[in-house]
Parts: C-alpha cells; structure tokens; sequence
C-alpha cells in the first residue's frame, strides 16, 4: 500500500492543496467558506522563508492561488513547484505572472476576468462622464463656495456624438462599448485583432485611433507589446480637446508624457483608475480640475467579490474533478 505523506486528513482521506503566498481578505473567504473540500498551505504563515517552503511541499502542490497585488509569480517560483498544474489569479489582469514559463510548464490559469467586466465598464464610463461634465471639479467647487463667491463655472461637453476610441476590445472594452453606445457615442476601437463580431470601426494603429478619437478608453492588458503604447505621440494625435481614461494599467500610458501633456494642456482631461507606481500618483495631477483620480478600484464592489470568491472555489472544484474549467484563460 502507497504510503501517504499528506499532513492533512479528513477521515483518511488527504484534501487537495491550494497553495497561497500572502495573506488576502479574498483568499481568507475562500478558505473559511472551502476549508472541508481544500487544505489552504500559507507559506506567509510559516516560519521558513518561502522558498525552503515551497521546497518542502514542491511535490504535492498543484495549484496556485494568486492576486495582481504583490510579488509577482516568477519563473523561479514555478521552478520550485514542479507539480504545479494551475494558477488561480483574482484578477483580470495576467502581468503578475510568467506567461511563458506557465505555458513552458503546461501550467493553466484562470483569471477573473468576465466577472469583472461590468464593473470595470462602469467605472471607465463613470472617469469619462466625470471628466468631461467636470463633476468631481463641480463638486470641489459647490464645496469651496465659489458658487456664492464666483458664480460661474467651466463648462463641460457633450458626450452624444463623441468618438470614443476603445483600446482592447475584450470583456471590459466590449462592455465600455456597450455603454458609451447608449449615450449615443460612436465606438472605434483598436485590439490585438480585428473582432469579426463587431462593426465597429478598426484600427490597427493606435495613433491613428487617437488622431480620430475624442475620447480614448484604455481597457487592454499591460503586456510587453503595450507597455508604454500610448506614448507621446499617441496622446498628441488625441489632441488638446482630447480625454483619456485608464482602467487597464498604468504602464501602458507612459505616465511622465502624460502629465506632461496635461500640464501644458496638449490632451484636454484624464479619468484614471490605474498607474505606474501605485499607490504613487505623480504629484503634478493633484492641482489639474480636469483630471479624475481614482485608487485602482474599479471592481472593488461587494458584489463582484462574491462572484469571485464563487469563480475561485468553482475552479478549485472543477480542477480537482477533472472538469474543465470556469475561467481557463488563453497562454498562447
Ligand atoms: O486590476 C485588477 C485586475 O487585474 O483584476
């Protein structure tokens, strides 16, 4: 008979191992509703340093919980799990984690991405609306009594009849679309590939997006081809009356050109939920009225939180039935 060098055993039988690197109120749910169906191994709550960690449980751990916040998952962390077989990430974006050993190693991976889509949407339509009807600005105003004292105020514009150029056509930009189409603004779009789908019009060149856009929704994924794509020239294209907002990451604007742009008023206004350093906000946006500043928390709503604890101990259980998964995302 096998001897079974498992630590957990729930009458007799070992539970599956899921394995989290830090600590996360996300994953704390997860565990406290799933402890009966998965052993949680914490290697933050261990004594020994993570590697020697992953070490000692490298043969028997197979999945890998993981989050956008934090270090990120390294080829030399895969190379101490060489049992992995699947990385669970709460989040939609995947630039955490190295695609291409997990792919090398045939390792899956399931994001959160299409519960987040909605969400997502609204808050980009939410900076857009913001910036361009000057709300939170208005609101400053109203507060500071310059109602009383000034009595008139910048006007906003017109959102029907915008060009709003999407940057990423996936679930947070077709949602985007979806939205901005009914307040009746005409949808452009740029993504890795023309969508077959959609009759919005393409464009392969982001810049040539930009010189035709009013507005630009950044709504793909950092990855090495757009890091840093919206760069000067792009947001020069975009033009003085121009609005960007960004709900992917910060680094595929390149931030110092951007508030370059803002400070000598080359692009008219910016909505953003994402940036390079976080929770680092260069200081120069803090004194612009037509820029809106949000603390990366686009899906941060209690309901989306409930779907993604749901998404996550949906693939756990799918994984470990031999199902396919909830959330399987493309690595090719
Ligand atoms: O930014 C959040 C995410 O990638 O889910």
């Amino acid at each position: 008979m096998a001897h079974n060098n498992n630590h957990t055993h729930l009458h007799g039988q070992a539970l599956p191992k899921v394995l989290l690197l830090l600590p996360n109120p996300c994953f704390a749910q997860v565990e406290a509703n799933n402890s009966h169906k998965f052993h949680f191994l914490k290697a933050w709550a261990s004594p020994l340093p993570q590697d020697q960690f992953l070490e000692t449980h490298a043969g028997s751990v197979q999945v890998l919980l993981s989050s956008s916040i934090g270090p990120p998952i390294t080829a030399q962390i895969l190379h101490l799990l060489p049992s992995l077989k699947l990385l669970v990430t709460i989040s939609a974006g995947l630039d955490h984690l190295d695609l291409a050993e997990c792919r090398a190693r045939g390792v899956a991976i399931a994001s959160a991405s299409k519960i987040f889509a909605e969400d997502v949407a609204d808050m980009a339509v939410g900076l857009l609306l913001d910036v361009m009807r000057n709300i939170s600005a208005s609101d400053r105003f109203v507060r500071d009594g310059f109602w009383v004292s000034k009595g008139d105020f910048a006007l906003g514009s017109k959102i029907g009849g915008k060009r709003v150029g999407i940057v990423g056509l996936g679930n947070f930009g077709l949602e985007v679309a979806k939205r901005l189409e009914a307040l009746g603004c005409n949808i452009l779009y740029n993504s890795r590939k023309k969508k077959a789908f959609v009759s919005y019009p393409f464009f392969p060149d982001v810049c040539e997006l930009a010189a035709n856009s009013d507005v630009l929704v950044i709504c793909c994924g950092l990855t090495a081809q757009t890091h840093h794509m919206i760069n000067k020239k792009v947001l020069l294209a975009l033009g003085r009356e121009g609005v960007i907002v960004n709900v992917g990451r910060g680094a595929i604007i390149d931030e110092k050109e951007m508030v370059q742009c803002l400070v000598r008023g080359e692009i008219g206004g910016a909505g953003l939920d994402v940036f390079e350093n976080e929770p680092h906000v260069p200081k120069e946006l803090f004194a612009l009225d037509n820029v809106v500043l949000s603390p990366h928390h686009a899906v941060l709503t209690p309901e989306c939180f409930t779907a993604l604890r749901e998404l996550v101990a949906g693939n756990l259980e799918a994984f470990f039935s031999n199902k396919p998964l909830l959330s399987q995302v493309e690595n090719n």
